[in-house]
């Protein structure tokens, strides 16, 4: 059976980045699950024109969500997003498809049949383990699993280090655009309260690595890796 480890976190706070070297570490798979809803986001502006791409309108969210080819690499070290025969690995980290992207998770039916897909691609990634991050793992996709962090920085901190990430944009932008979508986010999850038996990693003071480090300790501190185990530790 495939062990999962659960990581949530409001934006910026690091959880693809450290999901990912976390993944690497361990030998085990990476899920973005944020990918999907972004894809989605994605999907509903390419789909239609006008109103028909309005991804405030759950009806064409709900629409959009029943004819969505998605797929994704769960392998950290090969990254990828697709619709249909379409990469969108980077097009769905364009600021559009940011700005649009909560109102689309905020609908119940989608919320349910991706939540489905995590699952399944949890199940039959072939993988010991996956890291799967995101904003609902430990309280809802996953809430049974042995390893569930939430990851957290201070507000000004994760506006910073997404503003260093997206170059050409204003910083002052980048910042009110991610409180703004925090907002609207947990108003749908709660992922700023870490939920009972949810171990809270604070980076605010944490370089990266020394970031990744502490999720690592997190884990090993009940999933030993097999030389932890030969060593009797
Ligand atoms: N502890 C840290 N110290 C400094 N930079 C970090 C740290 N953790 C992550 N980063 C950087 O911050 C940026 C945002 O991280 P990311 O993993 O995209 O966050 P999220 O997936 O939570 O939105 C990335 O450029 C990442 O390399
Ligand atoms: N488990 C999840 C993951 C993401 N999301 C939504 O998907 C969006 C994009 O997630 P993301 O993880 O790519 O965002 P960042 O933290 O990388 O900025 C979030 O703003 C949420 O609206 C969600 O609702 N539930």
């Amino acid at each position: 059976m495939t062990l999962t480890i659960a990581i949530d976190g409001p934006a910026g706070s690091g959880k693809s980045s450290v999901s990912k070297q976390v993944a690497r570490a361990r030998g085990y798979g990476y899920l973005d699950t944020g990918a999907a809803y972004r894809a989605l986001a994605w999907h509903v502006l390419a789909r239609g024109t006008g109103a028909a791409s309005d991804t405030a309108d759950e009806a064409v969210v709900v629409a959009a969500a029943s004819d969505f080819p998605y797929a994704i690499s769960l392998d950290p070290d090969d990254y990828w997003v697709r619709v249909g025969e379409t990469d969108v690995t980077a097009a769905i980290r364009e600021p559009r498809v940011t700005a649009a992207v909560s109102g689309v998770a905020r609908v119940p039916a989608v919320r349910a049949q991706v939540n489905e897909l995590f699952r399944r691609l949890v199940r039959e990634s072939g993988r010991p383990g996956v890291v799967v991050e995101g904003r609902d793992i430990t309280t809802v996709v996953a809430p049974d699993a042995p390893v569930r962090i939430l990851l957290t920085a201070a507000p000004d901190v994760r506006a910073a280090r997404r503003s260093a990430e997206l170059s050409g944009e204003d910083a002052g932008a980048v910042a009110a655009a991610l409180h703004r979508r925090d907002a609207a986010d947990s108003a749908v999850v709660d992922f700023l309260t870490a939920a009972d038996g949810v171990t809270v990693v604070d980076s605010t003071d944490l370089d990266f690595a020394q970031t990744v480090e502490a999720v690592l300790d997190v884990i090993s501190a009940t999933v030993p890796t097999p030389q932890e185990n030969h060593d009797g530790r």
